[in-house]
């Protein structure tokens, strides 16, 4: 690479994220900010440029969605960089979820959190062998996600992909899974739970409840593993309320809190979504890497969002 190309500071822009309309705002408020912009010109692209900045780049911004940002600290961890470059987010998705879990409310304020923001070192999720910073999905087809509106995806953030694939899909083939959690170091014991699933979700930084932008603690080491039986399809397709199938009360609903987990197919391979990413195995093998990725973030980012709000982890005694 030549000296003109490297930079201490790059934005990865993908111009097609979200409705597009973010380009002129972004590209003006970088250059202003000292970034270098690549662009990223189809799908992949934003990994590999990542990657090649990441050496040289004490900052590398994401300016895209959810699924930008994942490619990004992708590309970042395959240059090795993670303990030396920052990674910035700049919300020009669709849900812009992450975004809105550390506190940064739209593209002007992440540039100003990105110059006077508190720098926090949270955890990833490692599910294979790639990285999630939110969430990891099994069950959801790329189908059913493609056809999720902008509405609906901004009413019910992840839980419109639920809802729009049992609409869509009608008749939902469960998934036969096996799934191994660890023992964590707060007490909770390791347990094993086999069964049929419609859906299973594992949260870094954001928790399945059906709030929009339910953050999870993403400093502790843990990940947040819901998992909803095939029990529930009966209510989702008489179109009982899904805060209500995934809240406090829920007979379907098996919560688990840990740092580890395995998630084994007894059937054909499941497709899952790291953070939007599509990826489909047999067995997927998830873990956190504690406190491994240094990202700027707003005053609303509360690093144990789970004072006076608890996550409903009791479950019925016989699970
Ligand atoms: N120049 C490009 N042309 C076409 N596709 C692209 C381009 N750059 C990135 N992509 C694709 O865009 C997707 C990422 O979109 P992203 O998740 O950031 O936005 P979004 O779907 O609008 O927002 P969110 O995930 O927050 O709802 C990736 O799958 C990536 O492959």
């Amino acid at each position: 690479m030549t000296p003109a190309e490297t930079s201490d500071r790059v934005l990865v822009l993908n111009p097609v994220s979200g409705n597009g309309n973010h380009v002129d705002d972004v590209a003006t408020l970088a250059g202003d900010h000292g970034f270098d912009i690549r662009r990223t010109e189809e799908a992949g692209d934003a990994t590999r440029l990542a990657r090649e900045a990441a050496p040289d780049a004490d900052l590398v911004a994401a300016a895209g969605g959810d699924g930008t940002l994942n490619a990004v600290v992708n590309g970042v961890a395959a240059a090795d960089a993670l303990e030396t470059t920052t990674v910035a987010v700049v919300p020009a998705g669709t849900g812009n979820n992450f975004a809105a879990n550390v506190g940064i409310e739209g593209i002007e304020h992440a540039f100003t959190v990105i110059e006077a923001g508190r720098r926090r070192s949270i955890d990833i999720g490692t599910a294979n062998d790639r990285l999630f910073v939110n969430s990891c999905v099994g069950g959801i087809t790329a189908e059913a996600s493609s056809e999720t509106t902008t509405e609906s995806k901004a009413e019910l953030g992840v839980l419109a992909y639920v809802k729009n694939t049992v609409e869509t899909v009608g008749e939902f083939d469960s998934l036969p899974l096996r799934v191994e959690t660890a023992s964590a170091p707060d007490g909770e014991r390791a347990r094993a739970w086999e069964g049929e699933a419609l859906f299973v979700l594992i949260g870094n930084c954001r928790r399945f409840t059906g709030a929009r932008t339910a953050q999870a603690n993403v400093e502790d080491g843990l990940l947040e593993v819901t998992i909803v039986e095939d029990a529930a399809t009966a209510n989702l397709v008489g179109g009982a309320a899904l805060e209500g199938l995934l809240g406090r009360d829920s007979a379907h609903i098996i919560r688990r809190r840990a740092p580890s987990l395995t998630i084994e197919s007894r059937g054909d391979s499941v497709e899952y979504s790291l953070d939007g990413e599509m990826l489909e195995t047999e067995t997927l093998r998830l873990e956190t890497a504690v406190q491994r990725l240094t990202i700027p973030v707003g005053d609303g980012y509360r690093p144990d969002p789970d004072d006076g709000d608890r996550w409903p982890l009791e479950v019925p005694a016989n699970r």
